[in-house]
Parts: C-alpha cells; sequence; structure tokens
C-alpha cells in the first residue's frame, strides 16, 4: 500500500480563504476587521521569518497584524505591561506570544496575563480548564489544524484506536482532548512508555508529536492507519538543511492508509489554524455568530 498523502499546504490555503471571506463579511456588515497581535522577544533567525510569515497571511487574510518586537534582556514587568494594552486595545482579538521566551522570563506567567479572550494560542490555564472539560474555548492551532485534516479525511473519528506520542502542553496534552471529544480511545504515550513500538502499532491514528527527527520507524505504523507527524525538526545532512518530521516518512508512507508530510502538512495548518483563532476571537468578542467549520 501507498499512503495518500494529507496536503496540508493546501488544505490551508481552503482555510485561509474561508477565514478572509468571512473577513470580507465582517467589515462590510459590521464595520469590524480583526486584528493579530504577534509579540516576539530576542532575536532568534527561526522565530523571525516564522512570525514574518504569521504577518504576511494576516494581512492576507484582511485581517490587521501588530507585531511587537522586545529586546531580548526585556523585563517582566515591561513584557507584562505591553500584555496589559494589548488586553484593553479593542482593535487587538487575538494576542499570540511567541514560544519559548528568554529564560529570565517566566513563560507561565506571561501567558497566563494574556485576557483568555483573546488567547489565540489557547495556552492560558482558563482555555485548558474549558477544553478539558467540553466548554467552549480557544483551541491551540497546531492540535486544532490536525483535527481539521483527521476529520476531513476519516469524516467521523468516533470509536478509532488514537495514539498521540508526546505530551506537551502546546500539542500532546490538547491533541488527545480534542480525540476523546471526537470519541476517539485515546493513548498518550511517550519517550518513557514501555513497548511503544507495540503501542502505536495499536494506533488507527498515529499523531508524532516528540521532537525528534524521525523517531518512528515504518514498523511501527500499522497497515492503512493515519499518519500525522508534528514534528519539524531541522537536521543536517549531506551537508544540507533539512527538515524532517518525527516519523520516517518513506518507511510509513509505504504501509499508512494516510500520512502527511514535512513540510506541507501540519505547519501550515498551524498558522491556518491561528488566523481562524484571531477571526473566532473577533466574533466572540463582538456577539457575532461564530464561523462554522473553523472551531473545534
Ligand atoms: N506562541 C507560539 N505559538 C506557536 O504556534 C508557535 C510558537 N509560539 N513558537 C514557535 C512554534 C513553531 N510554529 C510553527 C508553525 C508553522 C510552521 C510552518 O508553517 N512550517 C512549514 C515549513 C517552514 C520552514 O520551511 O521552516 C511547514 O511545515 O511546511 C512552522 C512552525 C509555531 N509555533
Ligand atoms: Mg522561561
Amino acid at each position: 500500500m501507498t499512503a495518500k498523502v494529507i496536503d496540508g499546504k493546501a488544505f490551508a490555503a481552503e482555510v485561509r480563504a474561508q477565514v478572509a471571506r468571512h473577513v470580507t463579511r465582517l467589515k462590510q456588515e459590521n464595520g469590524l476587521t480583526p486584528g493579530l497581535a504577534v509579540v516576539l522577544v530576542g532575536e532568534d533567525p527561526a522565530s523571525e521569518v516564522y512570525v514574518r510569515n504569521k504577518g504576511k497571511q494576516t494581512v492576507e487574510c484582511g485581517m490587521t497584524s501588530f507585531e511587537h518586537k522586545l529586546e531580548a534582556d526585556t523585563s517582566e514587568g515591561d513584557l507584562l505591561d505591553l500584555i496589559a494594552r494589548l488586553n484593553a486595545d479593542s482593535a487587538v482579538h487575538g494576542i499570540l506570544v511567541q514560544l519559548p521566551l528568554p529564560g529570565h522570563l517566566n513563560s507561565d506567567l506571561v501567558i497566563n496575563s494574556i485576557d483568555p479572550a483573546k488567547d489565540v494560542d489557547g495556552f492560558h490555564i482558563s482555555n485548558v480548564g474549558l477544553l478539558g472539560t467540553g466548554q467552549k474555548s480557544m483551541v491551540p492551532c497546531t492540535p486544532l489544524g490536525c483535527l481539521m485534516m483527521l476529520r476531513d479525511h476519516h469524516g467521523s473519528l468516533s470509536g478509532l484506536n488514537a495514539v498521540v506520542v508526546g505530551r506537551s502542553n502546546i500539542v500532546g496534552k490538547p491533541m488527545a482532548q480534542l480525540l476523546l471529544g471526537d470519541s476517539c480511545t485515546v493513548t498518550i504515550a511517550h519517550s518513557r512508555t514501555k513497548d511503544l513500538a507495540e503501542v502505536c502499532r495499536r494506533a488507527d491514528i498515529l499523531v508524532a508529536a516528540v521532537g525528534r527527527a524521525e523517531m518512528i520507524p515504518g514498523d511501527w505504523v500499522k497497515p492503512g492507519a493515519t499518519v500525522i507527524d508534528v514534528g519539524i525538526n531541522r537536521v543536517e545532512r549531506d551537508g544540507k538543511t533539512r527538515l524532517l518530521g518525527d516519523v520516517a516518512y518513506d518507511g510509513a508512507a509505504a504501509v499508512a492508509g494516510a500520512i502527511t508530510p514535512v513540510p506541507g502538512g501540519v505547519g501550515p495548518m498551524t498558522i491556518a489554524c491561528l488566523l481562524a483563532n484571531t477571526l473566532t476571537a473577533c466574533c466572540r468578542a463582538n456577539g457575532l455568530p461564530e464561523p462554522e467549520g473553523l472551531t473545534a
């Protein structure tokens, strides 16, 4: 069997087009323009490229992009002051603080100072609690993007065995909550899991979010399974920098039913969902109905 390749890049373009249509309507009918503020502390080249991409796609969707670049040695007080101003700014509907933050800043404290209604990353403890109890929340972008691709491919996920490899607050844990919400039988596995290969081989849906290049070989994949590869690992190989997933792609694609590539899979969907969340936040803030199909 050769897996169907799930084209995250094309899917993300569709999601952004849908967001853009809603934005046009919001402007015409309500005089509203959704705004996203991105805060970057310090100068990490990869983060800067990524922040620039987000800004560009935000504007292409008709929304306003606010970029705040702060010095690497910015004090916690100054960062919290900026977040307080963004919380109070009615032109800002979404706030994203790029992670990781420099070590002298307490990222939990910083994230929890964001107005939960503007927390488009879905990392605030109140959004985490709302998601965990099945209440309306802002849902983390990467797991939301994965869920959209899975629903599109399978229709219903009900009763399927889902194995999430990775237990981070950003991907693994919220991914497990979303799969549970769609009635999967969910296992969260990680680097210490006993017989990890056997656990993975039971998965109808295998989500790899460990952050280690090609950690999951093809013979851990059940024939016909759907493989969602969240890893984006920059690796030097043959003198070139290559982007590798957490799954050994060729081996996995030979047995899986469907698989997301790296690049062009989960990554573009993450940004598209960030824009979708900003739109959702703008609608909620103004008491307007939420766009359908763009939330969990
Ligand atoms: N508060 C916060 N929220 C985030 O969502 C967040 C963050 N901090 N810090 C950094 C990570 C990283 N991240 C990516 C999103 C998209 C691609 C993406 O579009 N990747 C392309 C390839 C890009 C390339 O060539 O490097 C792809 O997979 O096809 C990559 C990385 C979001 N992050
Ligand atoms: Mg820190």
